[in-house]
């Protein structure tokens, strides 16, 4: 094991037992934006305090000890404890709750599809450690990209883990669905319900508004009324939210951080603690085989959190358009698993 020395405050209020956060990516941009809000309660609630492992390469290993330094100097109610890894078995030993991020982000002109080979064997070996020793409540999302399939990859090493347990981040995409919708129709964010994003957090996906309300009314009626059709949502909305992700490559000069973490504090949070009771939400899951994506895909799809479960909405009605979208994206995500099962990067359980 190749912790630093944890630093733990015996005074901590005690509330519940803590859970072992693991954060891979510790000292990256998204990393770094996401621990100390976990540490203020921001991830697993008010309630839970946490222990943080933080898991870096080698050569970041430092950075990291810096970081865990600063959520000391934090004083944070929640966190009885800090440590560095280098190594994903000692930092998965325990953890019930992974934030993995750590990966290669695309910079400007690279395609999701480039990172694949150059980040999917991150997500064989944190597979395995995590099938060696997470505690047995264990729930990841996957950040790092290409998220989904990295998800895929991460739970095919891990067969004694429920494959459920293995979750990819579309919360962003998710979230800029929403903040659109509320600037086209001059709503707030906090009137907007049933949104969903459909398939891969990729350019693929399918922001889907056929089952949004504004303000208890259907979007589409709302839109309509503001001259903004179909023609609108499939020509505008649509390729605005698929496409921000190198929008903000391309204006910030890098891709998102505090949004992507601020997105995965969200998913975690409603996963564990569940989601609102009258809205769903959007996360990539391994697929039921509902609305015909194929069983195991890491799919985004609307879902609803109870229980510490993440389940499918069901039985929504897809039109064409909505099928047509959503058989695209699951099919370049069937591209993706052959390209890693090609590169034999998949484990044991397919
Ligand atoms: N799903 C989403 O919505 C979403 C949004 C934004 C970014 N991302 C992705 O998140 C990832 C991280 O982005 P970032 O901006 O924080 O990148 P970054 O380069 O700032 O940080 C990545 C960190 O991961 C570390 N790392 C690399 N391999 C590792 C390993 N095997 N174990 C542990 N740590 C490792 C690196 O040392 C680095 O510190 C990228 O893949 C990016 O594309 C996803
Ligand atoms: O698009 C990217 O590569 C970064 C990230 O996944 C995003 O959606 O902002």
């Amino acid at each position: 094991m190749t912790a630093s020395g944890p630093h733990s405050r015996p005074d901590a209020p005690r509330r519940s037992r803590p859970a072992t956060v693991t954060v891979t990516g510790a000292a990256g941009q998204i990393g770094y934006a996401t621990v100390f809000r976990a540490a203020a309660g921001d991830l697993l609630g008010p309630d839970t305090p946490i222990r943080l492992h933080l898991l870096e390469l080698p050569q970041a290993r430092r950075a990291a000890e810096g970081t865990a330094l600063e959520l000391q100097d934090g004083a944070f109610p929640l966190l009885e404890g800090v440590e560095v890894f280098d190594d994903a078995d000692a930092a998965f030993d325990g953890a019930s709750v992974g934030l993995l991020i750590g990966a290669r982000p695309r910079s400007q002109g690279m395609e999701r599809a480039d990172l694949l080979e150059a980040n999917a064997g991150i997500f064989s070996v944190q597979g395995r450690a995590v099938n060696r020793g997470a505690a047995e409540d264990f729930r990841a999302v996957v950040v790092g990209n290409p998220a989904n399939t990295n998800a895929y990859i991460a739970a095919s090493h891990a067969p004694d883990v429920p494959r459920e347990r293995f979750t990819a981040l579309t919360r962003l995409d998710h979230h800029r669905a929403v903040a659109q919708l509320a600037e086209a129709t001059g709503a707030r964010v906090a009137e907007i319900r049933g949104v969903a994003i459909w398939g891969n957090h990729s350019a693929s996906q399918y922001p889907d508004l056929t089952h949004a309300t504004v303000a208890s009314r259907p979007a589409l009626e709302v839109l309509a009324e503001q001259g903004l059709g179909l023609d609108w949502v499939d020509r505008t909305f649509i390729p605005r939210v698929a496409g921000r992700g190198a929008e903000i490559i391309d204006v910030r000069g890098g891709s998102s951080v505090a949004s992507a973490a601020h997105a995965a504090l969200c998913h975690v949070r409603d996963w564990a603690l569940g989601t609102p009771a009258d809205t769903w939400t959007s996360m990539a899951v391994p697929s039921d085989g509902s609305y015909g994506v194929p069983e195991g895909l890491v799919s985004s799809f609307p879902v609803v959190c109870r229980d510490g479960r993440a389940g499918i909405v069901p039985d929504l009605a897809l039109d064409d358009f909505s099928r047509t979208r959503l058989e695209r994206s699951v099919r370049e995500l069937e591209e993706e698993r052959e390209a890693v099962q090609q590169l034999g990067l998949l484990g044991p359980r397919r």
